[in-house]
């Protein structure tokens, strides 16, 4: 069972993740995986953090106006930073977690040497996954995994119906689980 959620930029991906992520815990599934929201300042962004789903620890994974030779845009990702929280965060979701969650599959996580060999575990794993994936993913190795993926384009348009109607996926997610439990 794999969600993947795409859209846009700022159309509203993280906070539907978001959203999913909440219900699966107040249904009482273990959610692990990593999440990397943006960091502002005076209202302004100045970067990205990477947040285990697990425990919850962060670190930068890039920031802006800073010197390093990996570079998304105007952003530096934080390979070494970085790549601790998320071989952390991963490895322990594929041990521990029943359900996992990355947001999100993009140019600056698959600037981190570990991020994509265990995406492919993930994907590969038959637990169920909810991917919020760059709406320009063009990685074969990865699309390649997620043909029989529920593919969910937000639009502002459809975003609010959207995410008014999630019990059909955590139905699902449930249904998944029990089946690959029975
Ligand atoms: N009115 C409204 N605003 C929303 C909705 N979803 C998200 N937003 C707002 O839209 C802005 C962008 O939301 P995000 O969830 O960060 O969008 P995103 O697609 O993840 O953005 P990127 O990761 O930068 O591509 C935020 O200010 C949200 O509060 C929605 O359903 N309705």
């Amino acid at each position: 069972m794999k969600i993947i959620i795409t859209g846009r930029p700022g159309v509203g991906k993280s906070t539907f993740f978001e959203k999913l992520i909440s219900e699966l815990r107040e249904s009482n599934l273990l959610v692990g995986g990593i999440k990397a929201p943006e960091v502002r300042e005076h209202g302004v962004r100045i970067g990205f953090k990477v947040i285990d789903l697990l425990s919850g620890e962060e670190a930068w994974l890039a920031k802006k106006s800073i010197p390093g030779s990996v570079r998304i845009g105007s952003y530096t990702v934080l390979v070494e930073e970085a790549s601790r929280i998320i071989e952390t965060a991963l490895r322990r979701a594929l041990g521990e977690a029943s359900v996992i969650g990355i947001d999100e599959v993009g140019p600056m996580e698959l600037k981190i040497p570990v991020f994509k060999p265990l995406l492919l575990e993930i994907l590969d794993s038959g637990k169920p996954v909810i991917l919020v994936v760059h709406y320009r993913l063009t990685n074969r190795d990865i699309l390649g995994r997620l043909s029989d993926a529920e593919k969910i384009v937000l639009t502002m348009e459809n975003r609010e119906h959207v995410k008014s109607s999630t019990k059909g996926l955590i139905n699902k997610v449930i249904e998944a689980l029990a089946s690959s439990r029975s």
